[in-house]
């Protein structure tokens, strides 16, 4: 069955495919170094089509074989051209004949020139079907027999209601758990209602004996409680993936029925084809299952290899059933690269600021920007939250209550019944404080300056203590408990404290956005997009990082938040875009590029359950109410 191709004749154009010939030989040697040869060789290069035209595998070898036998075809990532191997001259003369200056090759029709190669390039994809397979995989081949797979095939009933799915490519069931494509992982708490099939129970002790007699279980066997079925037409595949390694124990299993199918196994550049034989049992463990990704090309035809070299062969629909068993825990292998494990725990450790630094990183990104930004800052925050004038206003007549970090003191008015106390880091703040208290006539207004860590006031003499919107900006874990022991420190046995401190989760449980997203709407019509904003904020932060590296060699590099988003790490700057005050007084908002008067502010946001973790080490205090209110993580707690 030979395509109808076209060849070329006219000597202009044949001219013409020559020059075109020589520059591709030109970039092919300058790329791998390897030479085109004028007489006929074993090696052939397809010289303008490869991967990054479109071509694939498939189709150069379904158009090469029906000419001669081929060994290898060699696609390369990124590359216009690509290579054929024979195992004789007269194989490739053949195919050279009848391709070289022809159509048909690609789907569009281009023409397809070809030169002959003295060696193939140097590269790690060459003899794919040569090497030895991944460690730990391992194919059972018919490990069911056909009657089996029937058995199977109707207990699973996978014609009717299965998912269409938000999967485009392939239908899929589940049993045992669902499988939750999003997040990768399955849902514990929920599992479904239709469990693994009793039919699938014929197949453990099958496998129990293979695996021993393979000298296989290192792991403890145990018998899966989660099947996936997966359904795929002809063309249809899944994305390379590591099934996550938190969410399943070791090993994963995929039984093929129907049809076979070619699996892709990719670890770093390598890459290792398995043929799936239909009724074969492939189990995944050690480092195939946890370091190599797997995958199925979505394609029709698969490249396979023969006795004498490759050949194509088209796909068939296949059902898999993959079995696996579920980690209730973190995953504890020896497999960093793709463990999701590893991975969270590695990004919180990176999060962690060095203490040498973190004083340095508060005083540059904390309090010198409060004393530069303070009346503006101020002009921003007038109303009380409800929650925190609601606490204010629980206590007693002649109580005494501190506000630490009171900022420009909106709090210290709240209650005129209670003897408020101020304090601040910032002069400037103080400042703004104590206008503020003239131009709304406050009787009085008590302030002083202080580290929130080192209150100067006695132990056990205050009835209430709040902190809202402070102890976010302490750069470690050790001085934000310092700040609240601080605070336990001063309360009197009985007296209760607040604080609040911004979440890093800025939606409430209802997934409502926080007033602090919301305003990214009005922000947009703004002059300074949030894209422009980043921008500035980010030449800043270059120039605060190279002071502070200076200054204290290894300090962190930060990540800037993007205002009015979700944050997404703990650790961030966050910028604080001042208006000054230009033409008598009219405010408006700079436009230099690299704005001065953009200033970052460091931030610590929370995890939920985190302020009470930290509360739990404080044993003089209990907490006996903890919330959520308009983007803060908030405790109230009591001194015993
Ligand atoms: O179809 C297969 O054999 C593999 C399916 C798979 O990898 C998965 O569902 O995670
Ligand atoms: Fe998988
Ligand atoms: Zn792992």
């Amino acid at each position: 069955m030979k395509k109808k191709v076209s060849r070329m004749t006219s000597k202009h154009v044949c001219r013409k495919l020559e020059r075109k010939q020589r520059r591709c030989e030109a970039i092919i040697f300058h790329d791998f170094g390897i030479e085109s040869s004028g007489s006929p060789t074993t090696i052939l290069a397809i010289l303008n089509a490869g991967l990054s035209t479109g071509l694939t595998e498939e189709a150069v070898l379904s158009s090469a074989i029906q000419y001669a036998p081929v060994q290898q075809v060699l696609m390369l990532p990124n590359k216009s051209y690509c290579f054929l191997e024979c195992s004789n001259e007269a194989d490739a003369e053949l195919i050279y004949k009848n391709l070289h200056g022809c159509a048909g090759l690609e789907q569009n029709g281009g023409v397809a020139y070809l030169s002959y190669f003295k060696t193939l390039p140097a590269c790690r994809e060459k003899n794919v079907w040569a090497k030895r397979l991944p460690e730990g995989l391992v194919l059972l081949p018919n490990f069911v027999s056909e009657a089996e797979e029937e058995a199977l095939l109707s207990a699973i009933a996978v014609e009717e209601n299965t998912e269409k799915s938000d999967l485009k490519h392939r239908q899929v069931k589940h049993f045992g758990y669902k499988f939750i494509y999003g997040e990768n992982n399955v849902d514990i708490s929920n599992p479904t209602s239709e469990k693994i099939p009793n039919v699938c129970d014929i197949l453990w002790p099958r496998l129990k004996t293979e695996i021993t007699k393979l000298g296989l279980s290192t792991w403890d066997w145990d018998v899966p409680d989660q099947m996936t079925v997966n359904i795929y037409e002809p063309g249809q595949g899944i994305p390379p993936h590591v099934d996550t390694h938190s969410a399943f124990l070791e090993p994963i299993l995929s039984l093929s029925l129907c049809g076979e199918v070619v699996m892709d196994f990719r670890h770093g550049t390598e890459r290792q084809p398995l043929i799936l034989l239909r009724r074969s049992m492939l189990v995944m463990s050690g480092a195939s299952r946890y370091d190599w990704t797997h995958g199925i090309t979505p394609r029709t035809l698969d490249v396979v290899p023969t006795q004498t070299g490759l050949t194509v062969r088209p796909r068939q629909k296949r059902v898999s059933l993959t079995f696996r068993r579920l980690r209730r825990g973190p995953c504890n292998c020896i497999f960093p690269t793709l463990c999701d494990t590893h991975l969270n725990a590695a990004e919180k450790t990176e999060r962690v600021i060095p203490s040498a630094v973190a004083a340095q990183l508060e005083e540059q990104n904390v309090h010198s920007v409060y004393e530069r930004i303070a009346p503006h800052f101020c002009q921003t925050r007038h109303t009380p939250w409800p929650r925190v004038a609601d606490f204010l206003r629980s206590f007693s007549e002649g109580s005494v209550v501190f506000d630490i970090g009171c900022g420009n003191g909106k709090y210290l008015h709240c209650n005129s019944a209670v003897l408020n106390i101020g304090c601040d880091r910032s002069g400037e703040l103080l400042h703004t404080c104590l206008e503020r208290a003239s131009t709304i006539n406050a009787r009085n207004t008590s302030v002083f300056r202080c580290d929130c860590l080192h209150v100067p006031v006695r132990a056990q003499s205050v009835d209430g203590c709040i902190s809202i919107a402070v102890i976010h900006h302490l750069a470690t874990a050790e001085r934000r408990l310092m700040a609240i022991s601080e605070m336990a420190r001063l309360l009197r046995s009985g007296g209760r404290g607040l604080i609040y401190v911004w979440a890093k989760d800025q939606r409430a449980l209802n997934n409502k956005k926080s007033a602090y997203l919301l305003q990214n709407k009005s922000l947009n019509k703004n002059k300074v997009t949030v894209e422009q904003q980043r921008q500035r904020a980010a030449e800043e932060l270059q120039q605060q990082q190279q002071q502070l590296q200076e200054l204290v060699p290894g300090a962190p590099q930060l990540p800037i938040h993007t205002n009015r988003t979700d944050f997404m790490q703990q650790d961030v700057l966050v910028p604080w875009k001042l208006k000054v005050a230009v033409n008598q007084g009219k405010e408006e908002t700079t436009t230099a590029s690299a704005d001065p008067n953009v200033y970052l502010r460091y931030y610590h946001v929370f995890e939920a359950g985190e302020m009470e973790a930290l509360m739990e080490q404080i044993p003089e205090v209990e907490v006996s109410e903890s919330y959520y209110d308009q983007g803060n993580h908030c405790v109230i707690f009591t001194r015993r």
